[in-house]
């Protein structure tokens, strides 16, 4: 069935009449929202005059407390709900230049007639609140835009499984009011909007696929009965655009009881952070909690330690070989990623029952009160079957009851009164009160407060150390288990990891692959606090997480619905991802397990050329838009500068927008970054960088994952720059490009170029 002339017509009145429907719409919203503003201005003039303020007495204090909050709160749900109003208008300010982008017509079973349902961002109905003018996307109904070609169909709502048929689906491109695209389609969504989506210039912002999410991946935002799942998704097949999709997903069905602070999202690099930062607002939800994993460390391990980065390790790792530590570092970094050495710190911890743990002095002004020794002594002499985190908790009860005696000695002595003037107003009117009260010398007894009053503060904060377990020493019984002898299933170079384990421990320097588990064995020692708040986690480029931290990870958040994306592909972290849950075949329980094959990001050319060296056995498909080959410059050293000047210039030609200059290390980024910075415009993206602009940009490749560009030039794709174990950080620098790729050799190409069919690049120059 095609596309009759009176379609278009048809459709583009319907198009009006929802923009006047949602111009009448705005038109309430914005009279709402001006009262409410109105509103609130008033309150916050008049804010002290409905307030009883009255200190004369402390039940009065307790009052006008009371008072205030009651106010305080009256303003803020006011000011919410203005907001509220703020985010329905922008929504319907971005239905009304593109209300719904599909619609479907079907009958179902025993019904006469068919119904039209239109589909977009948001739900809109018509002015009596009686018809559907708009179906959200993420509503059960549109499930069907999504799985289903034409013929018969089912969706389920409410346990029930709804059947009937499709007669027609049809898909609009519709900008500013305008209808600027009409396709009807048989198949599930049609390639005419995809390739329309996907021949664009990349952006600094990702976008949202609503229109255009295909069946494999609507699984992936729909999936909701398994409590984990797991996605491996070839470079490209939409992993993050689906992961993104799925948060709104969630938060749209679960909208009564779940809010942006019960889903976080870990992702790969901070660029990451910002480049998907528009996603969720552009679909008409607020952003959740998103962290990098070593973002969630360095926080939870606080200031008093140096955490190295996963990118500092990785430039270790392909700068470092000459270093004499560079063996017995990797064969570090590769133990402490396995659940070997994590069952190993089990047993380590399991033997701090009977000995071994190292507490810290309680002290108060320079003066021991309770000495190590003694917590020790008292820990010790506890009941052995309680455990660790209950232990503790008992030795702080102690520790605070044994603190009494002290506080009581300290209110004599003189510094305490040099220590009055720093309370605030309030206490000395509590002091004034109670000195009232007892009715003695009224001077004597008001100072007698004051003086309680400084102690019990500085007590105060003692006790608040106390109760956080500070009095522990988690860091000295961590460095024990690399000074034990006789520990069993360590490597064979166990002694020499131990020497520059400890090396970095008493520099208070946490390398990579020791900060994980350093938080692990804290918080075996005093409880860890587990993330009950969130509900629904989700890993992005879950590739590149160790066996170790992966366990840390479901210990923190034993409650937590997971989903976990990523490519083995692309696992650039060699050492540490043998064990991936990724990994087919590794067993997992209550797992969901969906694969994505195709690539939408690179032209057909390219992932035809990525494709023969891709590391993982995982079938690829490229999706059919064309390009040119990528192209192999063979050249001089000295002409590599020139050559990537040129290419820079062709693709500006091209139109394209965003052009990337991918390297292996930093430290080629650095040099790369010398020739080219003072000819032209150049960014230099670094683990540091939080956003960038459209242009000319330079970075290495571990950077560069999860995002994409218009072009990449790789400046040296020659042998000795990339060997075998290199395989997975080119496949991702390749796989960044959508339109172009680039790649320079200085002496003989690369194994993985000579991997490729001849025929799927072009070599330039002999
Ligand atoms: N269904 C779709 N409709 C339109 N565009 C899509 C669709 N799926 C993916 N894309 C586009 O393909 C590109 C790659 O998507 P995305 O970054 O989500 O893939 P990925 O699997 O996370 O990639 P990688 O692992 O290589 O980082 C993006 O430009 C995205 O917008």
């Amino acid at each position: 069935m095609g596309v009759e002339p009176n379609d278009w017509h048809e459709e583009q009145r319907r198009i009006d009449l929802v923009a006047e429907e949602i111009g009448k719409k705005e038109t309430k919203l914005y009279a709402k929202a001006t009262g409410l503003k109105e509103d609130v201005i008033e309150i916050r003039k008049t804010f002290w005059d409905d307030v009883t303020v009255n200190l004369d007495e402390p039940d009065d204090v307790i009052e006008t407390q009371a008072s205030i909050k009651q106010q305080a709160e009256f303003l803020a749900e006011k000011e919410r709900f203005h907001g509220k109003i703020g985010e329905e208008l922008k929504v319907l300010k971005r239905m009304k230049k593109s209300p719904y982008f599909g619609r479907i017509d079907f009958k179902e079973r025993e019904e006469e007639l068919e119904d039209k349902l239109y589909i977009g961002i948001s739900s809109l109905l018509d002015e009596k609140d009686e018809e559907f003018l708009v179906y959200d996307w993420r509503a059960p109904i549109s499930s069907l835009y999504y799985d289903y070609a034409l013929g018969e169909a089912s969706y389920e709502v409410m346990d029930n499984t709804v059947k009937g048929h499709i007669t027609l689906k049809r898909q609009f491109i519709i900008r500013d009011g305008k209808l600027k695209g009409l396709f009807d389609t048989g198949i599930t969504i049609g390639d005419e909007m995809l390739q329309e989506a996907l021949g664009h210039n990349a952006s600094t912002e990702m976008k949202n696929i609503v229109a255009t999410i295909q069946t494999e991946q609507n699984r992936i935002i729909r999936e909701e009965r398994s409590k984990l799942l797991l996605v491996q998704g070839v470079a490209g097949s939409g992993k993050t655009s689906a992961a993104l999709q799925r948060i709104a997903y969630l938060m749209y069905r679960y909208r009564e009881d779940l809010n942006p602070e019960n889903v976080l999202l870990l992702s790969p690099n901070p660029l990451f952070t910002g480049y998907i930062r528009n996603v969720l607002p552009e679909l008409g939800e607020s952003n959740v909690r998103q962290n990098t994993f070593l973002e969630y460390l360095r926080e939870r391990i606080g200031e008093a330690y140096t955490v190295e980065s996963p990118f500092a390790q990785m430039e270790y790792v392909l700068t470092q070989e000459n270093n004499q530590d560079y063996q017995t570092r990797l064969s570090s970094m590769e133990f402490k990623a396995t659940l070997d050495f994590k069952k190993l710190m089990d047993q380590y911890v399991g033997g701090l029952q009977k000995g071994g743990l190292y507490f810290k002095d309680i002290s108060f002004r320079g003066e021991v009160l309770i000495s190590r020794e003694g917590i020790q002594e008292y820990f010790y002499s506890l009941d052995e079957s309680v455990s660790l985190p209950n232990k503790m908790e008992l030795v702080a009860k102690w520790l605070i009851s044994e603190l009494k005696p002290f506080q009581k000695q300290e209110i004599k002595k003189d510094w305490v009164i040099e220590k009055v003037e720093l309370l605030d107003k309030e206490a000395y009117l509590k002091a004034y009160y109670e000195a009232q009260k007892l009715d003695e010398d009224m001077f004597i007894n008001e100072e007698l407060v004051l003086r309680k009053a400084v102690v019990r503060k500085m007590f105060g904060t003692l006790r608040k150390q106390i109760e956080n377990l500070e009095f522990v020493n988690s860091m000295k019984s961590f460095k024990q288990l690399f000074i034990t002898d006789g520990i069993k299933g360590t490597p064979e170079n166990w002694k020499a990891i131990c020497k520059l384990t400890l090396e970095h421990l008493s520099k208070d320097y946490l390398s990579w692959e020791d900060a994980t588990p350093y938080l692990y064995f804290k918080g075996r020692l005093i409880g860890d606090g587990q993330e009950r708040a969130v509900r629904h986690l989700l890993i992005d480029e879950a590739q590149d997480y160790s066996s170790f931290q992966f366990a840390f990870i479901r210990h923190l958040f034993p409650y937590t619905r997971m989903t976990l994306l990523g490519d083995i592909n692309q696992a650039i972290y060699v050492n540490v991802t043998s064990h991936n849950p990724l990994v087919p075949g590794l067993q997992e329980a209550d797992h969901e397990r969906i694969t994505l094959t195709k690539s939408y990001r690179s032209t057909k050319q390219i992932t035809m050329f990525t494709k023969a060296f891709a590391p993982g056995e995982e079938e690829i498909e490229a999706f059919n838009r064309d390009g040119d080959k990528p192209k192999v410059l063979r050249l001089s050293e000295w002409e590599q500068k020139q050559a990537i000047l040129a290419e820079r210039a062709s693709n500006l030609e091209k139109g394209h927008e965003m052009i990337a200059v991918i390297c292996k290390t930093l430290q080629e980024t650095e040099n790369v970054y010398k020739q080219l910075k003072d000819e032209v415009q150049i960014t230099k993206i670094t683990e540091e960088t939080y956003g960038f602009s459209k242009g000319f940009l330079i970075l290495p490749v571990y950077l560069a994952k999860g995002i994409e560009f218009d072009a990449v030039i790789i400046p040296n794709a020659s042998s000795e720059q990339y060997r075998e174990e290199d395989r997975t950080l080119f496949y991702t620098a390749c796989t960044r490009a959508m339109h172009d790729l680039t790649m320079l050799v200085q002496a003989e190409p690369c194994r993985f170029i000579l991997e490729s069919e001849e025929d799927t690049y072009e070599m330039v120059g002999v």
